[in-house]
């Protein structure tokens, strides 16, 4: 643990699209469940001129629209509204950011938590403005979003600045994929069953594939997401941290160094993609006008506005070079605008070495493991199974599944929404389920040399109707190494 419990969080970019869809409902949630400590005081901050009362308004208003008619409960509301403060303040304006540090210094009593929730060249700045103001010192955290910067200078560049004010055990990086249930239960699945560990490497499994689709276009993000593209929006973070989750070693205890110990080394083992790699082993797509669930909708240069070489899709073959997965395919796609949504990741067995039914031209599939991890939480183990009957010539197989539907397995229990972990770890200074520095820096530096290789090769993404899975090209890929992608 990092410090003692923390009884101000301080929310830089409290009036934007991820405060308003994400932060404030989950803060809800722990309110109404009783988990917030109970003097916390949360103190809003933007450009936006509103007093307290305002956005206090704002906030009930978002809860009302955002959170589900059967979970909204008006004390918990009142109550939540009872801890917000507010206070105008624009990064790089002198005197809001004094009146800023005094509503600090006024509300604090205790550890303080500063969630950045802003474009992330305000980082930096908002550090040294804390830091010239003597607010962040021992006691203080900061949470930072991701993307952290768009390539690895810039995130060391953006890092450097954050501890310059801010010990590294004090920053924590959010990837809210890594406050979502089914990915923490990714840990309990692997590491609190025996069962798994033996199976679990390059010996037994022949492909991996990890593919998290969205049917949602650019959402009024345009102007962030042109900058980012699917690469640097969804790859560099949340499909590496799910990499790491499922290939990493056991680590020796679940705490913050040894689980980030662990990913680091997969992230450290990737093999290269290119200049030389990446015409083969990666795959850049953006959406045209199609259809969504029958609903027609726009290609992205109409949801933009104008030109780009920007990728909505990506797709790519990865290596860990490492003795568990030598030679292991791990198969990586995201895209916007695909035909469902569904992040999963498929563990594909090798085949029995040596049939006993071929002779009955029975086809025996290989074992998979799915682990759905959205829309809904699943986990199906997929085996072979005799078709109840007399058959004359042998048994006839059928392939079957143990399928665990999570959420009805559980249905006592209310799913959570990420930050509502997220936000409880950061009060209480756990850093288990944030990215660390050298992490992120790593997986930067894998992830600009396939941009390297797309540059250098003069490629652009290769167009997709919307409501497909990618441009055909990341299915030519896959099937060029024997395998294809689970539909
Ligand atoms: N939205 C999402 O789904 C996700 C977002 N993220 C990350 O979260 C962060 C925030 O994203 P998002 O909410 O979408 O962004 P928005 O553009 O919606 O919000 C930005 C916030 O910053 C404030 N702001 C802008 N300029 C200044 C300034 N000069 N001084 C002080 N405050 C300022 C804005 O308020 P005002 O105009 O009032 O100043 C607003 O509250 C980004 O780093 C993003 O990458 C990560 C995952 C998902
Ligand atoms: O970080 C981001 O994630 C969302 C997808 O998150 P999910 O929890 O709905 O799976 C994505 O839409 C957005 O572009 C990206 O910035």
């Amino acid at each position: 643990m990092t410090g003692n419990p923390a009884n101000l969080l301080t929310i830089f970019g409290a009036t934007g699209d991820l405060a308003q869809r994400m932060l404030l409902p989950s803060l809800y949630g722990l309110q109404r469940d009783g988990l917030l400590p109970k003097d916390l005081r949360i103190l809003g901050t933007a450009r936006s001129e509103l007093d307290a009362q305002g956005f206090r308004d704002s906030v009930a208003a978002t809860i009302e629209q955002r959170v589900a008619a059967g979970e909204s409960d008006e004390a918990s509301i009142r109550d939540l509204l009872e801890r917000l403060d507010y206070c105008a303040a624009a990064v790089d304006d002198e005197a809001s950011m004094n009146a800023l540090a005094d509503a600090i210094a006024k509300a604090r009593n205790g550890d303080v938590v500063y969630h950045l929730s802003t474009a992330p060249r305000f980082y930096a700045p908002i550090c040294e403005a804390l830091g010239q103001r003597g607010l962040g010192g021992a006691g203080t955290r900061v949470l930072l979003e991701k993307p952290i910067g768009h390539d690895l200078a810039s995130s060391i560049a953006i890092n450097d600045g954050v501890t310059r004010v801010f010990d590294e055990d004090r920053v924590f990086r959010v990837d809210h994929y890594l406050g979502k249930e089914g990915v923490q239960n990714l840990i309990s699945l692997r590491f609190g069953n025996a069962l798994f560990e033996p199976l679990w490497n390059a010996r037994h499994i022949e492909q991996v594939q990890i593919t998290v689709a969205e049917t949602v276009g650019v959402e009024g993000r345009g102007g962030y997401y042109d900058s980012s593209g699917a690469m640097r929006d969804m790859l560099q973070n949340h499909l590496l941290q799910l990499l790491c989750l499922t290939a990493m070693e056991p680590p020796a205890h679940f705490d913050p160094s040894a689980v980030r110990n662990e990913k680091l080394k997969v992230l450290r083992s990737l093999r290269l993609i290119g200049r030389n790699e990446v015409g083969s082993e990666s795959v850049a797509g953006q959406y045209t006008a199609g259809a969504v669930d029958g609903v027609a909708v726009p290609g992205y240069l109409s949801d933009l506005g104008h030109a780009s070489h920007t990728e909505t899709f990506v797709a790519l073959r990865a290596h860990i070079d490492n003795w568990r997965w030598s030679g292991v395919p791990f198969y990586l796609r995201t895209g916007k605008r695909m035909p469902r949504r569904c992040t999963e990741i498929y563990l594909q067995f090798r085949a029995v070495p040596h049939s006993i039914f071929a002779t009955s031209g029975v086809r025996v599939e290989p074992n998979a493991m799915v682990i759905l991890l959205q829309p809904e939480e699943r986990i199906q183990l997929t085996l072979m199974h005799k078709t109840p009957g007399l058959d004359r010539n042998g048994l006839r197989l059928a392939q079957v599944a143990l399928d665990l539907d999570v959420d009805e397995q559980f249905a006592a229990h209310r799913r959570r929404l990420s930050y509502e972990r997220l936000y409880l770890d950061a009060i209480e200074g756990n850093g288990t389920l944030f990215v660390r520095r050298d992490e992120t820096e790593a997986a930067w530096q894998w992830v600009d040399a396939i941009f390297d290789g797309w540059k250098a090769s003069g490629s652009t993404p290769k167009p997709y109707p919307a409501g497909t899975w990618g441009p055909s090209s990341a299915v030519a890929m896959i099937e060029r190494h024997g395998h294809s992608w689970r539909e």
